[in-house]
């Protein structure tokens, strides 16, 4: 399955695309759509009792009347409500005037116990928020807690962000056509939509090749191709060698998390580096991993001459200050190159202490030849360093990332329960298969160590990224109850033999 996202003006190119090229035209399409919302109701609702179409202005209702048809002609009784007229000479007209069932208008909408509701008011043309007769068609289906399969989304959702506006429908299906949008996906959207059924209406792959989508959600086909396996004749550093910064004597925990998690994802050989206060207490807690003393820049220099880690991890547990910010763009100012360092994944502390000084760290990271820089900020953090953007209501959570990432020249995963992860060359992509057993203390430094160690063996920092996000949230959701951020880096294991085996074939 392809895993391109389609915003709105993507999939209207699609339409637009498929019906120059044919042989479907825009109410072929149509029809097909409908016809796959009419399969799904028959097949999850074969004993429904009564269905009530909802039918909006639109093309969303123009599919709305295609299903009504269909229902009707299998033998369902079919109650259809209308929302306003469709636009004369338009597809959804045509399939109007091809629906003969009677028509009552949705602001007389009323539906009984034990019926189900097709939710056609408003699709990708959604607008502003649900009023009137819409609003109050969604108010009576949720107190009567009635079933809803939404078409396309349900209404009120924006398919391009995720937001309800206003209020929406919660459905139980929601079909949509040739490619998921970023609203199923981005909360509270994807909330909304129940199971998310995907309907071929005859939109082919070349159409969508020639869209060209930069929005992804994020799966392992997205990445799986650059997935790193050890090479027969791997020793450690082949394999890669990822450092992670430790705190202080009281704060060395958060780095030996991202230290495991690197060791885990399969570099060969991981060094915590810590300051001299801290190396007795960081001494009586690692056996595998390395430990080496870094107090000042010269040591980070040093270190890279001598021991060439390819990644870093910066900001778990690090504090705020001076320190963090010289070590940092000590990092960025090392050239790529030559298999010099990679990359470095900048994290809590990390970002924090550039709050003010954003322009020094994005200038040294778009520097060319730079390591690559990736950013694992949460809400909080994304604020401190693109106030800007993160106040900006026009802006999804996709958009805000997408934005940081041009602007700071480093992939951004803007966590939460909806991550995005996004790079400066304009890719991004969105995660859903996280759990909330995540938000526990300490989760985020083993994403910042899993992604260190992978990128540590070659992969390209915005796959590493990806791929991090996605093996995170896999093994928190498969622990479930309980979980604490400890578990996460044997958690992983499985799912990385389940990636290692489906890359090897
Ligand atoms: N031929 C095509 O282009 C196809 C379109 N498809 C369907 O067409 C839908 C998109 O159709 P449209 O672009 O006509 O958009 P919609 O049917 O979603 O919305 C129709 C119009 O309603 C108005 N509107 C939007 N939100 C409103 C609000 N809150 N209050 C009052 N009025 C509001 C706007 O003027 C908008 O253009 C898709 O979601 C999909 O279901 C599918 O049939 C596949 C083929
Ligand atoms: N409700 C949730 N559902 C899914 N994932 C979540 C949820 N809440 C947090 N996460 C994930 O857990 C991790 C928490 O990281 P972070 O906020 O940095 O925590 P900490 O600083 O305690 O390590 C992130 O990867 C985030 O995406
Ligand atoms: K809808």
């Amino acid at each position: 399955m392809r895993n391109e996202l389609l915003s709105p003006a993507e999939m209207a190119e699609a339409d637009r695309l498929a019906i120059a090229a044919g042989p479907l035209d825009g109410y072929g399409l149509m029809q097909r759509a409908g016809e796959a919302v009419a399969a799904i109701v028959l097949a999850r609702y074969p004993g429904a009792m009564r269905v009530h179409v909802l039918c909006g202005p639109g093309n969303n209702g123009g599919d709305g009347y295609v299903v009504a048809r269909l229902l009707a002609e299998a033998g369902v009784d079919v109650a259809l409500w209308a929302s306003g007229e469709p636009r004369t000479g338009s597809d959804a007209a045509l399939a109007a005037a091809d629906c003969t069932l009677e028509r009552h208008p949705l602001s007389a909408f009323t539906a009984e116990a034990g019926s189900l509701v097709v939710d056609a008011i408003y699709g990708a043309g959604l607008s502003k928020p649900l009023s009137g007769d819409a609003k109050g068609a969604v108010d009576i289906v949720t107190g009567m807690n009635l079933p809803v399969v939404a078409i396309d989304l349900p209404s009120g959702v924006s398919d391009d962000s995720g937001e309800v506006l206003g209020s929406a429908f919660r459905a139980v299906v929601t079909v949509t056509f040739a490619r998921k949008k970023p609203g199923h996906l981005l909360l509270p959207g994807r909330e909304r939509c129940g199971e998310i059924v995907l309907a071929d209406i005859g939109i082919r792959e070349e159409i969508i090749d020639q869209v060209a989508p930069r929005t992804f959600e994020n799966r392992p086909g997205l990445w799986i191709a650059t997935f790193p396996a050890p090479a027969v004749d791997a020793h450690k550093y082949k394999r890669g060698h990822t450092s992670v910064f430790s705190g202080g004597p009281s704060a060395t925990g958060a780095a030996r998390l991202s230290a495991l998690a690197a060791a885990r994802s399969g570099a060969g050989a991981v060094t915590v580096l810590s300051p001299a206060n801290a190396m007795h207490v960081n001494a009586a807690h690692l056996t595998s991993i390395m430990l080496r003393k870094v107090d000042a820049v010269e040591d980070v220099h040093d270190l890279i001459g001598d021991r060439r880690p390819s990644s870093f991890v910066l900001g778990p547990g690090f504090g705020i200050g001076d320190k963090a910010r010289d070590f940092t763009l000590a990092m960025l100012a090392k050239n790529r190159q030559d298999g010099a360092v990679e990359g470095l994944v900048l994290d809590a502390d990390g970002i924090t202490s550039f709050r003010n000084a954003t322009a020094t760290l994005f200038e040294a990271a778009g520097r060319p030849d730079a390591p690559a820089l990736i950013m694992t900020p949460h809400e909080g953090e994304f604020g401190r360093l693109f106030a800007d953007i993160a106040a900006d209501t026009a802006l999804s959570k996709l958009a805000k990332a997408r934005e940081a990432a041009r602007r700071a020249s480093a992939v951004i995963v803007y966590k939460g329960a909806d991550s995005v992860i996004a790079s400066p060359d304009g890719r991004a992509a969105i995660n859903g298969n996280g759990a909330p057993w995540l938000a526990t203390a300490g989760s985020g430094d083993v994403l910042a160590g899993i992604i260190a160690g992978l990128l540590a063996q070659g992969m390209p920092a915005f796959e590493a990224a990806c791929a991090g996000v996605w093996i995170h949230a896999e093994a928190g959701s498969r622990f479930g109850p309980g979980l604490i951020a400890e578990d996460l880096p044997l958690a992983i294991v499985p799912v990385l033999r389940e990636l290692t085996g489906s890359a090897a074939r």
